[in-house]
């Protein structure tokens, strides 16, 4: 049986990112909010847009303390951001809904979220990968690589140096892996199941333009961040 060992290097590399992940989070938990009253589809719209939009200004704050990024071309920074925004937003999202929470808070948090506005189609994906997020019960470092992971992918739309990404991007699976085999020894398939949920984030985020679209309410106002970055 292989011996598994993260080296120092990369220990101090996932201190870096572990840390930067806790320390830009959103302010203001929308969790508890939503638990404490039920809003209207405009409220939640506007709560949604808010939430978004402070959390596309943290993830820029995060991506400059992953290790390599800001060596990469100016523009690929830009192209990976804006790739990978939405597909952040729902991780996110699915780690504040999967969450350790008072017994039945959850359930309201769920219930909230299904009469939010956001329409029936895009319900069950949504909480389905929710669920299968949860299912893994990822530790925070595992998080903030997973999140790191979902940044640096090089095939994103306009990024031009692909290989100096992916370079980027399998240091940081290598570090991932490890602490896969380590930390869930007795699930040889973690990393693999890990890595699945990367496939359904993209697949779910590839309909964010029509959730959006969709949501009960007309006439959808957006920051001009927020216009940036979903494409509305
Ligand atoms: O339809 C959606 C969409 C949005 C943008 C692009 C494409 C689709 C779309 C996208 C996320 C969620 C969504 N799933 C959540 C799970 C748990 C808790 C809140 C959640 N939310 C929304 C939220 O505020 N998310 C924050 C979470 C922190 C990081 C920034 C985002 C609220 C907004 C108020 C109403 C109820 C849900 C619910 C719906």
């Amino acid at each position: 049986k292989e011996k598994v060992e993260i080296t120092k290097e990369q220990q101090a590399l996932m201190k870096i990112i572990t840390d930067a992940y806790n320390r830009h989070q959103i302010p203001q938990d929308v969790a508890k909010k939503l638990l404490q009253d039920q809003y209207s589809a405009e409220e939640n719209f506007l709560l949604l847009t808010e939430m978004a939009t402070s959390q596309v200004q943290v993830l820029v704050e995060f991506t400059k303390n992953i290790p390599g990024f800001l060596s990469l071309d100016r523009e690929d920074q830009i192209a990976l951001l804006k790739g990978s925004a939405v597909e952040a937003m729902f991780l996110r999202s699915a780690q504040v809904f999967s969450r350790k929470m008072p017994s039945g808070h959850t359930e309201v948090l769920e219930e909230r979220i299904r009469k939010s506005g956001i329409s029936e189609e895009f319900i069950t994906p949504m909480f389905n990968f929710y669920k299968s997020i949860g299912e893994l019960h990822m530790v925070q470092e595992e998080q903030a690589l997973l999140t790191t992971v979902t940044i640096l992918t090089p095939d994103r739309p306009y990024v031009k140096d692909q290989q100096a990404v992916e370079r980027l991007q399998e240091t940081m699976l290598d570090v991932l892996r490890k602490l896969c085999v380590l930390q869930h020894p007795q699930e040889p398939q973690y990393f693999a199941r890990l890595l699945g949920r990367l496939t359904e984030l993209r697949t779910l985020s590839h309909y964010h333009t029509e959730m959006l679209a969709s949501w009960r309410m007309n006439d959808h106002k957006f920051t001009p961040l927020l216009c940036e970055i979903w494409d509305v």
